[in-house]
């Protein structure tokens, strides 16, 4: 099966993280999980992830450290999930895809229903 390649941020604001929550008609319905999407033809992962984040979320961010990737199979398909640390930085926060979001502490952010892919992500995160 082929490997997607998606980039994710774990967007910082102050001390809190923002999580996002997939919408009823996307893959992966309700799902919580770190705002980002599929790298295109020619991008890099850096290019990607600030495109991505500008045009679901309308902000600007600094990208600050890349975590580990996890490759994680689903029933129907296969990603591999490349998920930055980030600051936010400027822009007035407006969802343009998502049917929510939270701005969360750790614990906060361990009670919500992750989409699988992001649980190893989560961790690493948590532990830092
Ligand atoms: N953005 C993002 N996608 C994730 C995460 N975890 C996870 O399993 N995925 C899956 O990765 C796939 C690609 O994400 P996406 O749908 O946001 O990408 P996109 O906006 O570029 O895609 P599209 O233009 O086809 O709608 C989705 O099937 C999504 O379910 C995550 O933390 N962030």
């Amino acid at each position: 099966m082929k490997i997607i390649p998606v980039t994710c941020a774990i967007v910082k604001f102050d001390d809190k993280i923002l999580a996002v929550q997939r919408s009823e008609t996307m893959k992966l319905p309700l799902k919580w999980e770190f705002a980002g999407g599929k790298i295109e033809e020619g991008e890099t992962e850096i290019e990607c992830i600030k495109r991505e984040i500008s045009e679901e979320l309308n902000i600007h961010i600094e990208i600050k450290e890349k975590l580990t990737p996890v490759i994680h199979k689903y029933p129907d398909f296969k990603i591999k999930l490349i998920p930055f640390t980030a600051d936010y930085v400027s822009g007035e926060l407006k969802l343009k895809e998502h049917s929510d979001f939270v701005l969360a502490n750790k614990q906060e952010l361990i009670n919500l229903d992750w989409a699988e892919a992001d649980l190893p992500i989560l961790k690493e995160f948590i532990e830092l």
